[in-house]
């Protein structure tokens, strides 16, 4: 240490403090890097790792980039789940005795990014707080760039599906706990000390940051897991941020009993968020319902498909505007183009309070507003009664938007300093400060003209440069006519560079005025900010007025482009559907293509049905599209179908396919096992159950056994009775309808022309006791031979009796040299058309087959 220069000593005090984070150490108009942290960043963002000597003989590990290419650098290392602390300097050169103060300002993690550039503008960027118990679990979610704040208590074997709901970019958890995270699920884990989550502490935390005396306000007060969740949180943020956590004004406290439950599995399986084969927008539910303008709008559309609604008032309450939107066509599409007018009001009214908005931003927003007068005027003047409930926050705000106005100039530029961006006339000394430094400035180019002409030295030039500040630059032919007042300063190559008393004056003049304007507007900026924070609840009253207004609008949009229809709820435990259809296997197929079919589910007398089908048929699409038709009219959306009637469904359970759950060590039957467990565990009568070929992963006659007996407890417990989808290629289940009333048989129709296999993906009641699966098979391109085999197999199977001893079953087998090449030139013998072809073609063809024999030595 006794060798280290002081400024070596002051970065390891800080980096100290900051073991898990990559240290942007503020120098100069640099931010360096040092040792292990340069070596990454070099490596990550692919700059140049150099050395610093630090102390006698010690050379550092070095690596830095441009202090206004921060963002840039930060978001390429927060999008690899690096943690960035930032150290600023924090006293002026001079200010302080010996060294530049510096301290970290902020910490960036990819949970806490407020960067827009860092920002996915339809995604939330939550930070999630988790505290396991051995049954239980407490969760907190926060975005600081929106101000949401939320915290549940809930059953731990709901944890999988909160967290996939929620998408967050980071989690935090006690150091003595872990979470095995899905492998889809890609998040930060930062472990936090324990005593962060402790119940008292967590609850001071909170109490503290709300500055009340309890939290019975909240909703939370017996929630004490979600409290220590909550209250580790907030201190991670205050960690983090290293400011005012003011924008959190409010906890919402939900139990994930109040919306619709679909587990992880099943957001994925029904590809609600994303597809299962491209994982990308395209190709999911989103990816059809997402026509929404504004980054509000998207994240609201996100937080409507994870939080299906229970209740039928809430649904028509959107099912209504969404009926207004589908009807009044003029209005939709006026209001689409306003909304896409409209910047992130949310986010931008965050930065304001967090006084991180840019100039330029608040052009946008005073855009924004002066389009919400005219939505106001469009739709809040005389509110359609179908749109009144959520119209409630939509106000215009003339206030704000006069501030604006009179404060900020109309192209302001992106930095403050150079007195462009508070408008003239707003404050009087700015004005004179500017007019001083415009007219030293004008002094300045009318001088280089009149010391041209006094001088008679045409080539004189006035510059500028950061060493020297204003000097007369006169090349070396004229140096003989430099009048005596002139001082030297420098010398080039072909010219010399002068100064002058009064050039000094009027740079000092100048460079003063800058100072003072750069202090002076970035205090006025602040004063406007101040102004405007005082409209932040109502700019988010607005923001969600037009979020919602949004993802209605957009329902209706695409339900007039798709020919969805209004789905319609009943008390009874009945799904009735009449020609539904799949939204996205629809969209991939082009529309008109896709066979629509009906569905009639009733815990009374058609509890589960039994679907057969060869494989490709469209059982999987047919189990889905009901499932996303519920789910779809639980958010508020109408539905691909010409009528659907429905009840309300509590949970949608999806068993689909055989998966390896890698990450948790379990074989594919385990798995499969496990989720049917939990769903026939779960299920209530309201429930709706999508089974798809449970049983498949182990051995014929157990997983038909396993399969009759889910069938049979599905019927048989009266609590359970849950409305049940099941598709199977046992054929044997089809007898469960003979003896179960409430089970029905059907099956997907296929025809068969002349051996060829038609799929007509149309429903029709009973079972089937064909597979086709062979023919499948050969449409996938197995060899013929594989194919011919595999026929003569089903038969010995099929027709035990017709079993013919081991040694001359294989007819094909027998038949397959070693090459495979004698049942090449069978098989081009067999297809030959003899009728087609000429006499003198046959005997080409003879000649061209003996060759080819010939040169396979036969
Ligand atoms: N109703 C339909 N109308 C038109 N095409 C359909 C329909 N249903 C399914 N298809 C087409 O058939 C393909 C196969 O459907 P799906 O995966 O549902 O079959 P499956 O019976 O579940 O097959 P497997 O038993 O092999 O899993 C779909 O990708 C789609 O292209």
């Amino acid at each position: 240490m006794e060798n280290t220069t002081p400024l070596r000593k002051q970065y390891l005090d800080i980096k100290k403090n900051y073991p898990e984070a990559i240290v942007f150490f503020r120098l100069g108009d640099f931010y360096e890097t040092f040792e292990e942290d340069a070596r990454i960043a070099a490596r990550e963002l692919e700059i140049v790792l150099t050395s610093r000597e630090m102390g006698k003989g010690l050379k550092v590990p070095l690596a830095g980039i441009p202090y206004h290419a921060l963002d840039n650098y930060l978001s390429r290392l927060i999008n690899k789940g690096y943690k960035v602390a930032i150290c600023e300097q924090v006293t002026k050169p001079g200010e302080t005795k010996g060294l530049v103060q510096r301290q970290v300002t902020r910490l960036v993690t990819p949970g806490t990014v407020v960067e827009p550039n860092l920002l996915q503008t339809k995604q939330n960027n939550f930070l999630l707080s988790l505290y396991l118990t051995e049954d239980s679990c407490g969760l907190a979610f926060a975005d600081i760039s929106t101000s949401e704040f939320g915290c549940t208590q809930t059953n731990i074997s709901e944890l999988e599906a909160e967290i996939s709901r929620l998408s967050p970019a980071e989690i935090i958890l006690p150091k003595n706990q872990s979470l095995n995270l899905p492998i889809h699920l890609k998040a930060t884990i930062s472990k936090l000390d324990g005593y962060y989550f402790e119940a008292d502490i967590a609850r001071e935390r909170l109490l503290r940051h709300f500055e009340c005396q309890n939290l019975s306000a909240y909703g939370c007060e017996n929630m004490p897991l979600a409290i220590s969740a909550a209250g580790a949180l907030l201190n991670y943020l205050e960690e983090t941020q290293k400011s005012s956590l003011k924008q959190l004004e409010r906890l919402s406290v939900y139990t994930t009993a109040d919306y619709m439950q679909m587990d992880s599995h099943t957001l994925s399986n029904l590809e609600i968020f994303r597809s299962s084969g491209g994982n990308s927008l395209k190709g999911s539910l989103l990816g059809i319902l997402d026509q929404t303008k504004t980054a509000m709008g998207g994240r609201l559309l996100r937080k409507f498909l994870g939080q299906p609604l229970l209740k039928q008032s809430d649904i028509e309450k959107r099912l209504s505007a969404v009926d207004y939107f589908f009807e009044e066509s003029l209005a939709r599409t006026s209001l689409a183009k306003s909304l896409g007018q409209i910047a992130d009001m949310e986010r931008m009214a965050n930065r304001i309070r967090q006084k991180t908005i840019l100039p330029r931003e608040l052009i946008s927003l005073k855009n924004s507003l002066e389009t919400v007068s005219a939505i106001h005027r469009q739709f809040g003047l005389m509110p359609p009664p179908r749109l009144a409930y959520f119209l409630n926050g939509l106000k215009p705000l003339p206030e704000m938007l006069d501030i604006i106005n009179k404060t900020i100039t109309d192209d302001p530029p992106s930095t403050l300093g150079d007195g462009k961006v508070i408008r003239a006339g707003f404050d009087p000394e700015m004005d004179k400060l500017c007019s001083l430094a415009g007219d030293a400035r004008t002094f300045l180019s009318q001088m280089e003209t009149r010391e041209r002409e006094r001088t008679g030295i045409k080539s004189l030039k006035l510059g500028y440069n950061r060493v020297f500040g204003y000097y007369i630059e006169i090349s070396n032919a004229n140096l003989g006519d430099v009048p005596p007042e002139f001082i030297r300063k420098q010398t080039l190559v072909n010219a010399e560079r002068f100064i002058t008393p009064e050039l000094k004056e009027y740079e000092n003049l100048i460079l003063n005025a800058k100072e003072r304007l750069l202090e002076m507007e970035t205090g006025l900026y602040e004063q406007v900010l101040n102004q405007l924070g005082g409209f932040y609840s109502a700019l988010l009253a607005n923001a969600t007025a037009l979020a919602a207004l949004d993802v209605l609008s957009a329902f209706a949009e695409v339900a007039v482009r798709n020919s969805y229809v209004r789905p319609v709820f009943h008390p009874e435990n009945r799904l009735d559907i009449r020609k539904g259809r799949h939204p996205m296997v629809e969209q991939g197929l082009g529309y008109g293509s896709f066979v629509a079919n009906d569905i009639s589910l009733s815990a009374e007398d058609c509890q589960i049905i039994i679907l057969t089908g060869p494989n490709m048929a469209g059982k999987s699409t047919y189990l889905k599209q009901t499932a996303l038709i519920v789910l779809m009219a639980q958010i508020g959306s109408y539905v691909p179908a010409e009528t659907a009637e429905l009840c309300l469904t509590d949970r949608i359970f999806t068993r689909i396919g055989a998966r390896e759950d890698l990450s948790a060590g379990q074989s594919t039957f385990m798995v499969e096992m496990v989720e049917t467990a939990s769903i026939l565990n779960t299920a209530t009568s309201r429930s709706l159950l999508i089974l798809d070929e449970i049983g498949r992963g182990t051995s014929t006659y157990d997983g038909l056994a396993i399969a009759q007996a889910v069938v049979e407890y599905i019927h048989s417990q009266p609590s359970l009775t849950a409305k049940t989808l099941f598709a199977t290629h046992y054929h044997e289940l089809v007898e469960l309808a003979s003896y179960l009333p409430r089970v029905k048989n059907y099956n997907i129709a296929v025809s068969e022309d002349r051996g060829e296999v038609v799929f007509l993906h149309k429903i029709v009641p009973g079972g089937v006791d064909k597979s086709y699966g062979i023919h499948v098979a050969k449409l996938a391109g197995l060899p013929k031979w594989v194919i011919k085999r595999a026929y003569e197999v089903l038969t010995e199977l099929e027709n035990p009796a017709k079993k013919q001893p081991k040694s001359r079953t294989c007819q094909s087998q027998l038949q397959l040299p070693m090459t495979g090449q004698t049942s090449v030139l069978e098989e081009e013998i067999k297809e030959l058309e003899i009728e087609s072809l000429t006499p003198l073609a046959a005997l080409n063809k003879l000649y061209e087959l003996k060759k080819k024999a010939e040169e396979q030595g036969l």
